[in-house]
């Protein structure tokens, strides 16, 4: 008895660690993160400044800043030959099952595979911070027969990150959304993929393996594959009534409709959408394409109205993602590249302070049978 009134399915409100790294206080309507509101960051930094805030505890100044840019700089090229891994995968291998098996590959490469001091995994994170962008860009490349773009010294990490996924060099306002983009996507508290990240770092194997069971985590529809469905069900609809009509239809079905719900805001609406659903309103307006806005604010008042539920963040992000001329395959590698620090962060924070994940069950099959 005692057992079953402590099993919570899906650990739904369980604590399952302690971390000095970010926490959603959901009454006070903030997500923190090492003290600071997300919102304000993302409304006032830059990414770069968050890397520096979660792995070293403290927000840059800009010579601090630049510092760091110059250090990710240096470790922007993948191992030689690496892209030949991309070469053999079937043509319809998934980015995000690529983005897998890059950040796999990387692992055999590493020379300090066995260090899990803080300074030996803050450098692992920068290296990936630095490599990921580029395996996410131009693994899809590969996979769809485009010439492979070289990472830019002289652009910014994200505008680089930007530039490496469309071949152009983005404007300063598409360049400011897509690291707002990052920014929100970074770091969230304990989701499912930072749980399995832990998870994986609490029996004390390495990095590159927390990271790639993290991929294969985010890529499910229940939590960031959902960006991509969301553009797809955006562009299946069409119009504002064709939206209407399809969310109904997935309602009338009892169909789960992406980019609504989460576990902890589940009567709220998520603050970083909010900030997304201003960055698609300014994006609109400069793309001539307030048609898309005008169909996302439909999609969300219906929801509201029919079933109480909010936008999470990956509704707002999809269109922002399109309207910055993203491949919809690569709204969910994107949000990994941007979460791979915060999972960093955590894994570091979990070798810091380990203890093995080994939860107990509560057994409902039969008993006393005998071969
Ligand atoms: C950045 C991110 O990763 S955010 C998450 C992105 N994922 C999505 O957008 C997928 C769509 N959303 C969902 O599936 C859910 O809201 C989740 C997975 C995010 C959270 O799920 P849980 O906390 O486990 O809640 P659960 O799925 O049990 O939902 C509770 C109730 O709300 C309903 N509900 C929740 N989300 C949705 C939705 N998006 N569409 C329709 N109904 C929903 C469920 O059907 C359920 O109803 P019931 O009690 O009548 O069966
Ligand atoms: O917190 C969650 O469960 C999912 C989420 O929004 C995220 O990972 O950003």
């Amino acid at each position: 008895m005692r057992e079953k009134t402590s099993y919570k399915p899906g650990l739904d409100g369980v604590i399952a660690s302690e971390t000095q790294l970010s926490y959603l206080d959901v009454e006070a309507e903030e997500i923190v993160l090492r003290g600071y509101d997300l919102i304000e960051l993302a409304k006032s930094r830059q990414y770069l400044d968050l890397v520096q805030l979660l792995l070293q505890g403290e927000l840059p100044d800009q010579q601090e800043r630049s510092t760091l840019e110059q250090q990710l700089k240096k470790e922007y090229d993948l191992p030689d030959n690496f892209f030949a891994l991309f070469h053999k995968l079937p043509k319809q291998t998934h980015p995000m099952d690529a983005l897998r098996t890059g950040i796999s590959a990387l692992a055999g490469y590493e020379q300090d595979l066995n260090g899990r001091s803080e300074e030996q995994i803050k450098q692992i994170a920068l290296s990936l911070l630095a490599k990921i962008p580029n395996i996410v860009a131009n693994s899809y490349h590969i996979l769809y027969d485009e010439k492979v773009i070289a990472p830019r010294q002289e652009l910014s990490y994200s505008e680089n990150f930007l530039h490496m996924i469309t071949g152009k060099k983005p404007t300063a306002t598409e360049a400011a959304y897509f690291d707002q983009s990052l920014m929100v996507y970074s770091e969230h508290e304990m989701p499912n993929s930072t749980f399995t990240a832990r998870v994986i770092a609490s029996t004390n194997s390495d990095i590159y393996g927390a990271l790639t069971g993290a991929v294969a985590s985010l890529k499910g529809n229940l939590h960031g594959g959902a960006n991509e469905a969301v553009m797809h069900m955006l562009l299946e609809g069409k119009t504002t009534d064709g939206f209407r009509h399809l969310l109904y239809e997935k309602l009338k079905k009892k169909e789960k409709v992406m980019g609504f719900g989460h576990r902890v805001y589940m009567k709220k609406m998520d603050p970083r959408a909010l900030l997304m659903k201003e960055a698609l309103r300014e994006l609109a307006a400069v793309k001539n394409r307030n048609d898309l806005m005008e169909m996302c604010e439909a999609g969300e008042q219906l929801m509201k109205e029919e079933k109480g539920l909010y936008p999470n963040l990956d509704y707002y992000a999809a269109p922002v993602y399109y309207l910055l001329g993203i491949p919809i395959d690569l709204y969910t590698p994107i949000f990994f590249a941007a979460r791979t620090l915060g999972l960093c962060a955590h894994v570091s924070e979990q070798y810091a302070n380990n203890k093995l994940f080994r939860p107990r069950v509560l057994y409902t099959g039969p008993r006393g049978l005998h071969p």
